[in-house]
């Protein structure tokens, strides 16, 4: 079983409709959104997701900026293409990010 498949584009345009406040990277291989916050409280919601992802074995990069935390998520064993594993994780992060009260 590979480690995940490529989504198709009418797949990755239904997951992203689930997803408010993401959108696709230019040739639509990252899903990205970046999140408000004071620095403090972004490196904390950065720690919670780093702990998210452990658990689900699928990694996002994540940038810290002065009062943002940007998430950017691509599956590197599908050739850097997005799969169901990015929007699984996506929507664990966005729950989080609620729950830290980011916007
Ligand atoms: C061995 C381990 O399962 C792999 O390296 C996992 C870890 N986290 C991952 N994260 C992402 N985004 N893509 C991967 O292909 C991936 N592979």
């Amino acid at each position: 079983m590979p480690y995940a498949d490529p989504l198709s584009p009418k797949e990755i345009e239904d997951r992203l409709a689930e997803l408010p406040g993401w959108e696709l990277s230019e040739g639509g291989t990252e899903l990205r959104r970046t999140y408000h916050l004071a620095h403090l409280p972004a490196a904390i919601l950065a720690l919670h997701i780093a702990g998210i992802q452990d658990e689900l074995n699928h990694h996002s990069d994540l940038t810290l900026g002065y009062d943002t935390l940007a998430v950017s998520l691509t599956t590197h064993a599908a050739g850097s293409r997005l799969t169901g594993k990015d929007f699984d994780l996506a929507a664990r992060i966005a729950a989080a990010a609620e729950a830290h009260q980011a916007r």
